[in-house]
């Protein structure tokens, strides 16, 4: 039934969240992933038990936080439907079902999360919607159509809300798109500006291209944005370039693999720092970065920290006119790189480790990265970086000049040509590492010997990470300063959903939704093929677990 006492959500909340609750994708604008709930703690975290779980009745990959308003959670699952749920007794409120078009091919079928505001809600949809549901009954108050998903447009993200903007960016890098970010007015879904990823004629940056490439040059902003109150200024993470070898689209191809800055108001990119040139590998630079204050060589940073799929883990300063680069190494081991030029930033390439049409060619990490979309986190009580990372992956392929097809895949390789090699006698894959952002220092790190990472992290005051991640079905908290593996529980499917914190009458609460299916799952299936002895099946099928201290 509906609900009742709805708490309406406005900018001052969204600026300043209740330590309870976890409103934003990251739970904070600045997109650290970090609640600051200590009832739960390395001490006592042996005792964390299941309160109660929901079935999704959904398969395909979970991978949106459970969002949660003053007691009641919105969880977002594939297949665009959102659960609104009693999150202290897992009862059920609503539910909607979006009735997805028959012919709707989904590479990547996903959603990650809904956005809020007022007593609405909102939830980008693969076959690319934007759609305002009432927060108490789950109707529907507007649906806007924002491209068309017969030319391979699609969304996946969840919306970032701010000031009564639903910020929205579109995916479809491996289709030719054009990348684009967008802002829907959250009272009625009217179009308020879209700004395109790839600058068109007569616009800076528009002669990092070269004839017609940039029509169809990839570019998509896939994930949620971050947002600097102080400045206002939205950060934005920019995908691959297409298709995918670099032969095809000569140039830097601004603004592809790069994090732009933009003003919510209007859309106006206020400026940008592309983190790799003329992007070849399908490295989505897409996670924004996280928005840090840093002490480093003695001077305060107001950073931009990037663990990038292109291994680097990046430190940036965000002034609010220009962004500059401030260090960057390899967080796992990369023979595409060189080195990284200490004035500008770039990066500098193995031409032998580059995709080229008509020979293949083989480069680590793989086209996966060093880190996928899933999320790194910050912790402001031991001022590190939780990060996600697989190790000894590699991948290659043989560039193919093919035609563009709207609505079809447009990789530039045949699509059975990719995958992923485990470095013969790898020890392991999955990382969890933790890093000082201030000195580079690696503090601690955990190895998955049979698995990748492919999960988000999150960190609490109580000097926890959460995270799932791993094809053993297990959710994990660690010390955050020791990296020690202090509690797991096995679920009911593989995790590479995001983990959530909140608080209701005194009662800390851990939530995640398991539910293995994307890119994770694909992960899996060319681990497989590798004969290391791994186990084949990861069992699919969404359920929300949600976690308490045993009383
Ligand atoms: O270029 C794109 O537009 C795009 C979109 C998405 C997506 O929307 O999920 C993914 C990717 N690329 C991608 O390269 C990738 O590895 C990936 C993994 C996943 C996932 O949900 O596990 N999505 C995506
Ligand atoms: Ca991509």
């Amino acid at each position: 039934g509906p609900i009742e006492n709805y708490a309406p959500v406005t900018q001052q909340r969204l600026e300043n969240p209740e330590p309870g609750n976890w409103m934003l994708y990251r739970r904070t604008y600045d997109g650290q992933g970090y609640s600051p709930l200590d009832q739960i703690t390395a001490d006592n975290v042996k005792n964390l038990t299941p309160v109660w779980t929901f079935a999704t009745g959904v398969v395909e990959g979970h991978e949106a936080p459970p969002i949660v308003n003053n007691g009641v959670m919105f969880v977002a699952t594939p297949m665009g439907q959102v659960i609104a749920i009693n999150a202290k007794t897992g009862d059920e409120y609503w539910r909607y079902k979006r009735q997805l078009p028959d012919d709707l091919f989904q590479l990547h079928p996903t959603s990650r999360g809904v956005g809020l505001w007022e007593d609405k809600l909102y939830l980008a949809t693969t076959d690319d919607h934007v759609v305002a549901l009432d927060a108490k009954t789950g109707k529907v108050v507007w649906d806007t159509k924002v491209q068309d998903y017969k030319k391979g447009q699609y969304m996946t993200l969840m919306p970032l809300i701010v000031d009564g903007k639903v910020i929205v960016g579109g995916s479809g890098g491996e289709f030719g798109v054009r990348g684009y970010v967008a802002a829907y007015d959250a009272k009625d879904g009217k179009e308020l500006w879209r700004t395109y990823t790839i600058p068109g004629e007569g616009e800076p940056g528009h002669d990092t291209w070269q004839g017609d490439d940039w029509k169809n040059g990839g570019g998509s902003a896939w994930m949620t944005g971050n947002y600097d109150k102080d400045t206002k200024t939205v950060y934005w993470g920019v995908g691959n370039a297409a298709p995918w070898p670099g032969e095809m689209h000569p140039g830097d191809n601004l603004y592809t693999s790069s994090v732009l800055a933009l003003d919510p108001n209007n859309g106006k990119i206020k400026t940008y720092h592309q983190y790799h040139q003329n992007d070849s590998w399908d490295w989505d630079e897409v996670e924004a970065p996280m928005l840090i204050d840093l002490q480093r060589d003695g001077r305060n940073i107001k950073s931009l920290v990037h663990p990038g799929r292109d291994a680097i883990f990046w430190v940036l300063e965000r002034t609010p006119t220009k962004i500059n680069y401030v260090a960057g190494w390899p967080f796992v081991a990369t023979d595409v790189w060189k080195g990284i030029d200490a004035e500008s930033g770039k990066p500098i390439v193995d031409p032998d480790h580059k995709p080229v049409v008509g020979k293949r060619v083989e480069f680590c990490p793989s086209l996966w990265g060093g880190k996928d979309w899933p999320s790194a986190a910050y912790s402001q009580k031991t001022g590190l970086v939780y990060v996600p990372a697989n190790e000894n992956f590699c991948g290659g392929f043989t560039g193919e000049k093919v035609p563009l097809k709207p609505g079809e895949l447009w990789l530039g390789t045949k699509p059975e040509d990719i995958g992923l090699k485990a470095k013969p006698g790898a020890d392991h894959f999955g990382e969890l590492q933790a890093w000082d952002p201030a000195t580079g220092k690696k503090v601690w790190q955990h190895n998955f010997p049979k698995s990748q990472l492919f999960g988000s992290v999150t960190a609490t005051a109580g000097d926890l990470i959460f995270a799932g991640g791993t094809n053993d079905r297990n959710f994990r908290a660690f010390n955050a300063k020791t990296g020690e593996l202090l509690w797991e529980q096995k679920t009911n499917s593989g995790i590479m959903g995001m983990p959530v914190s909140y608080e209701i009458d005194g009662t800390q609460y851990i939530a995640i939704q398991s539910g293995w299916g994307v890119d994770a799952q694909r992960i899996q299936d060319a681990l497989v093929t590798n004969n290391i002895g791994i186990e084949a099946n990861v069992p699919q099928g969404g359920v929300v677990w949600v976690f308490a201290l045993k009383k």
